[in-house]
């Protein structure tokens, strides 16, 4: 089957009725029809819809390795490096459909299905037969254009390097047994973003702390598996109308806990269970890290030109731009935008063959750019806030316009350069982005989205050569002064 369009999305959302539960209630109807899911799942929609466009098909999709058939591009395993920037260029697309803000479109979970597939070999360690069930699930994903949320964490009960769990009931989801039919699995797990929305459930194992071995295990299954419950949290959308909730009416990807009431997992779903050293490997060994890493920045890129647009509109709406501090604000951005952008092409650049023939990126650059990122992106929301200034307070909403007020909110909301609606719009926007609800996860969302910067930080100081740095300065230190004699 080649590459799904928006409809195809939504017709087996449908069709699938997962368990979902918001604020204590069991959601019944059709996901796409509630109000809470409607405007991410038809965002969903249009980026399917994007892809199978026929002026975009050529970029978009390639053709199956298996079936000839044209597939969604992010599920190319690379070969070379005219590869990965045929990778980029598809990821960019959809990133600048949804302004970057929606950090799980299915391009970053198929490329982690790709990337981890093609080392499926570190999982035939345990059993030859868990690495052809990744293999198979890749292949069935990029034939069927199937979606995926995942989720990788823990509950957060106790995080402490010491802490193993004792209690009689589960708290982290742990293989309870095993059985003919496969593996049961009973707890939670912390986060799957877009949970409900996706056709499967990927799981791998904890980036929260090693628990022990019955922690350590990766499946795939389908989001309707019976036990299986995607708790809501608080929803952030607040309206339908694009004007007066921009944002959060198209983007407010929802963020569940994911509830495991002994959920069989049947055998040919098992990627591999209690091996902490797999585990690891696959994380480490694998090309996971670095492929994950280029779509995740190539997204923030999108993201900050996105931000250096709406700071300069909103600096022109008000004719700020003499000011020094406020040029200043904006080169601040422009240096994180070209950081970033520097940093995805260096990784293209030194990318290379890895050990299992997949051209990978290099990880440095990469590492560097997503701790970047997590500090700047809360640094450039406040600079928005701080140009933005009482205007973010004061903003009527569409309705407003059309009252017997709106006389009032023409005259004294207008721009320098804008009419009042085109101002209120704008600068709803801005108020949606760095004040709402749904602004302030997006802050809390780039800062962890790959993990704790804290812990990534940490990748970053183990994993890099400087010896070649030390030596020069040892070298230096053993320089005589004296010039040899003549
Ligand atoms: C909006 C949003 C969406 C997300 N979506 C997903 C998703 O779809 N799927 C998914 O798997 N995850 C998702 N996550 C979770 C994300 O991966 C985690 O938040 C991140 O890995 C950090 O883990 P934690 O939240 O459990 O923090 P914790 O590990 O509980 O950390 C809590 C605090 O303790 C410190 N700490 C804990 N352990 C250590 C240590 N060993 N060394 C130093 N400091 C430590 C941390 O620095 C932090 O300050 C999402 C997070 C957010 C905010």
């Amino acid at each position: 089957m080649p590459a799904i369009s928006g409809i195809e999305y939504l017709q087996r959302m449908k069709a699938l009725k997962p368990n979902v539960w918001l604020k204590g209630q069991a959601i019944t109807e059709d996901l796409m029809m509630h109000p809470v899911y409607k405007g991410a799942m038809q965002t969903k929609a249009s980026l399917y819809d994007l892809q199978v466009e026929k002026e975009n098909i050529s970029f978009m999709t390639f053709p199956s390795p298996f079936t000839q058939n044209r597939v969604g591009m992010s599920y190319l395993e690379p070969k070379t490096k005219e590869d990965l920037q045929k990778r980029r260029k598809m990821i960019e697309y959809w990133a600048n459909a949804t302004c970057g803000m929606m950090g799980r479109s299915p391009d970053y979970m198929n490329t982690a299905l790709m990337s981890l597939s093609a080392a499926s070999a570190i999982v035939g360690a345990q059993d030859e037969e868990f690495s052809k069930n990744l293999r198979n699930m890749y292949e069935t994903a990029l034939e069927q254009d199937l979606s995926f949320t995942h989720s990788f964490i823990n509950p957060q009960v106790n995080r402490s390097s010491y802490y193993f769990e004792t209690s009689r009931q589960p708290v982290a989801a742990k293989v309870m047994k095993k059985t003919a039919d496969g593996l049961v699995i009973k707890g939670a797990r912390l986060l799957a973003t877009e949970g409900g929305m996706t056709d499967e459930v990927l799981i791998f194992p904890s980036g929260g702390n090693n628990l022990g071995d019955d922690y350590a295990f990766a499946f795939s299954i389908p989001a309707n598996t019976p036990g299986l419950k995607f708790i809501c949290r608080e929803p952030f959308h607040a309206g339908e109308s694009a004007f007066n909730y921009p944002l959060s009416s198209r983007f407010d990807e929802m963020d569940t806990l994911l509830v495991f009431e002994n959920v069989l997992v049947p055998w040919d779903r098992v990627f591999f269970y209690h091996r902490q050293d797999i585990a690891f490997n696959l994380f480490n060994k694998s090309g996971f890290i670095s492929h994950a890493l280029h779509q995740v920045v190539t997204r923030q890129t999108v993201k900050m030109q996105f931000l250096i647009g709406l700071s300069q509109l909103l600096i022109n709406s008000m004719d700020v731009s003499e000011y020094e501090h406020i040029q200043l604000k904006l080169s601040e951005m422009i240096l994180g935008l070209e950081s970033m952008h520097a940093l995805l092409l260096k990784s293209e650049a030194e990318a290379k063959i890895d050990a299992f023939g997949t051209m990978t990126p290099s990880s440095h650059p990469l590492y560097a750019a997503i701790n970047l990122f997590s500090k700047l992106y809360p640094h450039y929301i406040g600079l928005l806030q701080q140009i933005g200034a009482g205007g973010l307070m004061v903003l009527p909403s569409e309705e407003d316009f059309t009252s017997p007020i709106g006389r009032h909110v023409e005259q004294y909301l207008q721009g320098a350069s804008l009419d009042a609606k085109a101002k209120t719009k704008l600068f709803r926007l801005v108020w949606e982005l760095t004040m709402s609800s749904f602004g302030t996860r997006q802050t809390h969302y780039e800062r962890y989205f790959f993990g704790d910067p804290i812990r990534l930080a940490k990748n970053l100081y183990s994993g890099y050569a400087r010896e070649k740095y030390m030596e020069r300065v040892k070298d230096f230190l053993d320089q005589t002064k004296e010039r040899p004699q003549e």
